[in-house]
């Protein structure tokens, strides 16, 4: 079986490459660059030049608290999803307390202005809802043929390969003595790295995710346009949020993304 193993940066595989995983015969690793554009096209060269039986993404990631895992722990994806992809809402709209507008997962309220609101609508003291994007209602065309999931940026991954990846990956590690948790979960894929807790409440609020990356959506698109399982791993190196680097651990997050490849690769 011919596995293309992918990262964004040989920083996140480093132990792996350390051990030769670039002697591997069964294994060509890819270097891609960080961020879906660098990923959709090293990948799309790397598929068109040899035989591909399945593609594994492998790295580091942020990691939503609300899904339970924290630093260091290990997440495989059920589904990415580019997070921008769709048609926007209006961007303001009479907020619901006063118009009986039910608001729709990922709105976000703006506090009602410390004034009256004279003009516009009625001339009532009003409040405004702003929405900041998420969800998007859906394109209105495939961007995989035949896959409707895809309007909304969705891709869901081969949940028989994301459960059994995980049960060996579990199976693996627990012979070894570490404190981590392994789940599995929705990823999110973004351009601009999430940095306020008002987007990361609307990204939950909107996905229920359990981690971001700036990658991973276009590994599976491309994927899944050649029709080649795919599988995604990741390790948490932060927590998605307030962006401080202190907190972060980046090398934990690297250890236990190859402690994971070395379970699983053939
Ligand atoms: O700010 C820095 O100095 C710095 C140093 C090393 C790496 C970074 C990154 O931001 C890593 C981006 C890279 O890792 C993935 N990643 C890790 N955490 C997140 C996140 O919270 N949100 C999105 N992506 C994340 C990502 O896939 C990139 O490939 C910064």
């Amino acid at each position: 079986m011919r596995v293309l193993l992918v990262a964004a940066t040989e920083m996140e595989i480093m132990p792996l490459i350390e051990q030769g995983i670039y002697q591997h015969t069964n294994v060509t690793v890819i270097i891609t660059g960080v961020g879906v554009i660098n990923t959709a096209h090293s990948l799309t060269k790397a598929i068109e030049a040899q035989k591909t039986d399945i593609i594994i993404q492998a790295g580091i990631g942020g990691a939503f608290e609300s899904a339970g895992i924290d630093v260091g722990d290990i997440a495989v994806a059920k589904s990415d999803r580019y997070i921008h992809t769709g048609v926007e809402h209006h961007d303001f709209r009479l907020s619901s307390n006063i118009h009986g507008h039910t608001p729709r997962p990922g709105e976000f309220y703006n506090s009602p202005l410390p004034f009256p609101h004279t003009g516009g609508y009625d001339n009532s003291p009003l409040s405004f809802t702003q929405h900041v994007g998420y969800p998007n209602d859906p394109l209105p065309f495939d961007l995989v043929k035949d896959q409707p999931e895809s309007r909304e940026g969705l891709f869901f991954l081969d949940s028989d390969l994301t459960g059994k990846s995980k049960y060996i990956i579990k199976n693996n590690l627990s012979k070894k003595s570490l404190r981590y948790k392994i789940i599995s979960g929705d990823f999110l894929t973004v351009s601009t790295i999430t940095a306020t807790s008002r987007t990361k409440d609307a990204l939950i609020q909107a996905f229920l995710p359990c981690m971001e990356s700036m990658e991973g959506a276009a590994a599976a698109h491309v994927a899944s346009l050649y029709n080649i399982p795919f599988i995604e791993i990741r390790a948490a190196s932060n927590l998605v949020g307030i962006r401080n680097k202190s907190d972060w651990n980046i090398p934990l997050a690297v250890e236990r993304v190859c402690l994971a490849l070395n379970a699983l690769l053939p």
